[in-house]
């Protein structure tokens, strides 16, 4: 039997009150998953939970054959990668960027002990491949927003992963340092053994053709899950968001206006 990527099952998250209410939903092999849902609707709750970070209060979750609760979840977690900007909050200003990258190898933040010779070399190769060789003796702290995203990336690539999480990958990017992104992300998604993507975003422009399914969320609760050709519609957002609105698309790339 081939198991999920990512599988949960009514999942359900309470502070207070209900934000998640029983979310169903499945990653296969060979699928990049896009999220969309407006404001506090429980994107990166749903996020939260998948990597550890907070715990669920009902339901199960399942990452490749480890279930969440059975298995222990420090060693399941190196197998998801994370690109999010709440780690800029956890990580020291006076972290070396080559430090923050060989810390995606344990999943662990600001590292006590020096990495190994070997790990340094492949975090200053992978910081190379995002085109940021000149960040190599620098410090996090400092770093613009974008480079601060291409870092994190970086880190999420030292981890041996099944799934990289994206949560609002481009936020703070200019235009064209967007698409840069972009690209090389789609260049990623296609490569024979790419991990499987799930990346959240407000933008329907940021789309990749690589994106093969959508989820999408309202008030913490699965509205559509799909193809992203059977999901991507107007009226499903129109819904998600409160308002009419109208889905564009040119080429595989999407857009998105009031209607
Ligand atoms: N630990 C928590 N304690 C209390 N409330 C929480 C907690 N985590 C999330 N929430 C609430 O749950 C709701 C969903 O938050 P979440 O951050 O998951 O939304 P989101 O879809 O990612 O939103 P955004 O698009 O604005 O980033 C929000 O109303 C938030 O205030």
């Amino acid at each position: 039997m081939t198991h999920p990527v990512l599988e949960v099952k009514d999942l359900t998250f309470r502070r207070g009150r209900p934000i998640l209410k029983g979310i169903s939903w499945r990653v296969e092999p060979g699928q990049h998953w896009c999220i969309l849902g407006p404001n506090g609707c429980g994107k990166t709750s749903l996020i939260n939970l998948i990597t550890g970070y907070d715990s669920a209060t009902s339901g199960s979750l399942q990452i490749g054959e480890s279930v969440f609760g059975d298995d222990d979840w420090r060693e399941v977690r190196r197998r998801v990668g994370l690109v999010t900007n709440t780690l800029t909050t956890y990580l020291e200003s006076s972290e070396p960027v080559l430090d923050v990258i060989a810390s995606g190898r344990e999943a662990k933040l600001n590292l006590i002990e020096l990495p190994p010779p070997v790990v340094r070399r492949e975090a200053a190769s992978l910081l190379q491949q995002v085109g940021c060789s000149y960040l190599r003796e620098a410090l996090w702290g400092p770093l613009s927003q974008g480079e601060k995203q291409k870092v994190l990336i970086c880190r999420a690539l030292m981890a041996k992963f099944q799934v990289l999480i994206l949560d609002e990958p481009c936020a703070g990017l200019d235009p064209v340092a967007r698409e840069h992104y972009l690209q090389w992300m789609q260049s990623l998604a296609v490569q024979p053994h790419s991990p499987s993507l799930v990346m959240v975003t407000h933008h329907v422009e940021e789309i990749l053709p690589s994106i093969t399914h959508c989820l999408l969320l309202k008030d913490g609760q699965v509205h559509a899950a799909g193809a992203k050709h059977e999901v991507l519609k107007s009226e499903n957002l129109s819904h998600i968001y409160g308002a009419p609105v109208k889905l564009g698309r040119r080429g595989e790339r999407y857009s998105l206006r009031l209607a």
